[in-house]
């Protein structure tokens, strides 16, 4: 008792204290609570001020995520890391010549036989923009839902109401999670898409393009989203590759989609070839002439029976297998001529007058030494 006597006369000295305080606040409340205004004398220039205001500004919210451009993204092991790209004077002209429909906005088309670069330009190409870059491999597999997205599960909420013991009441409401597509996310944030051999895909799966390429807007097929379209971002670009002579057995091109696109025809010259080479593998002039020498025949046969040749794949792999294992490039070394008829071989199955591998490599044997 006696303690609680004591304790309400504290309570009541304490209530005085603080009465006394609204009117004359005491030195020491100020202390303990200072004021968040500067202090004025350490502000005596505008600048000062400024520089005062900047510093005490608190982090008022989390610094928004940044899109880092694609170029800083790179390593050397990835293939938007163009440091590889070898840039003939015929490259950059052709560079030049493409970049311009991309920067208007327009789809580019890059058509050509295999081997001849349309990859390897378009991720070039792709990499001027700075914007993260999708690829898409065409295939007949391919889908809407490949490209749109699809339902992916479920969400549920559950609710339980057990505050009464015997009543007991449990609410779920599920909702189907939608896992957006690859072009989506592109479409919706402005990447550059990369649409690899997309005449490999079926006309019903490209038909999405006609829109994104003519209305600026991706229609959102089977979504069951609210909204049945999606705005294409300004930033938005896209590059077709193709190679003609898989149109035939492949789909058609939709003509609707091929009159949307800007196409530029690929070839490479031997000039080119040499110096891509050279650059990719580290192989002399001299040597680089003899694989491109030895490959030329094998593509000169294909050529008279109206068939593609190796490519540029081709020399590069001779060349590089020589260099990793220190083989001599030279038509007198034996396996050298060895490597060549491996890489080589199935080609001259494929085009010259030969039945089997034996004869391939009696047919190179005699061609390339
Ligand atoms: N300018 C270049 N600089 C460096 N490498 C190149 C260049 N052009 C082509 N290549 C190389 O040549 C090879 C074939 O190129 P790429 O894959 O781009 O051909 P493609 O036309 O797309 O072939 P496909 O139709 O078979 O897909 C690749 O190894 C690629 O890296």
């Amino acid at each position: 008792m006696a303690n609680t006597a004591a304790q309400s006369q504290q309570k009541q000295n304490r209530s005085r204290a603080g009465s006394d305080n609204n009117k004359k606040p005491a030195r020491t409340s100020r202390k303990k609570a200072p004021s968040s205004r500067p202090n004025k004398s350490t502000l005596s220039t505008r600048g000062d001020r400024l520089k005062k205001r900047s510093d005490t500004k608190a982090p008022a919210k989390e610094p928004e995520e940044k899109e880092v451009p694609a170029k800083k993204k790179r390593t050397a092991s990835d293939p938007l890391d163009r440091s590889g790209f070898v840039e003939t004077e015929k490259v950059k002209k052709l560079v030049s010549r493409m970049k311009p429909y991309l920067q208007a906005g327009y789809p580019l088309h890059l058509t050509g036989p295999t081997g001849v670069g349309k990859t390897a330009m378009a991720l070039h190409l792709a990499a001027q923009f700075d914007r993260p870059v999708t690829l898409l491999h065409g295939n007949h597999e391919m889908n809407n839902v490949d490209l749109l997205g699809g339902i992916s599960g479920f969400t549920s909420d559950k609710l339980i109401d057990n505050f009464v013991r015997q009543v007991y009441k449990k609410q779920v409401e599920v909702k189907e999670k939608w896992h957006p597509g690859r072009l989506v996310e592109a479409v919706q944030k402005g990447y550059t898409v990369i649409y690899d051999e997309f005449s490999r895909s079926s006309p019903e799966t490209n038909n999405l393009f006609l829109s994104v390429l003519e209305e600026g807007v991706l229609p959102l097929y089977g979504t069951k989203q609210k909204q049945s379209f999606m705005r294409v971002h300004k930033d938005f670009r896209i590059i077709f590759t193709s190679n003609p002579e898989e149109y035939a057995g492949v789909f058609d091109t939709q003509d609707a989609l091929m009159d949307r696109l800007i196409t530029i025809e690929m070839d490479q010259d031997r000039e080119t070839e040499r110096s891509i080479l050279r650059e990719k593998t580290g192989v002399l002039a001299k040597e680089a002439d003899l694989i491109l020498r030895n490959v030329a025949k094998v593509r000169k046969a294909c050529e008279n029976e109206g068939k593609h040749g190796p490519s540029l794949r081709a020399s590069l792999m001779i060349a590089t297998v020589c260099q990793k294992s220190d083989i001599p490039i030279s038509k007198d070394n034996e396996q050298f001529i060895r490597v060549c008829m491996d890489v080589l071989s199935p080609h001259v199955i494929k085009c010259a007058d030969v039945n089997s591998a034996k004869e391939a490599e009696e047919w190179l044997q005699e061609e390339i030494s």
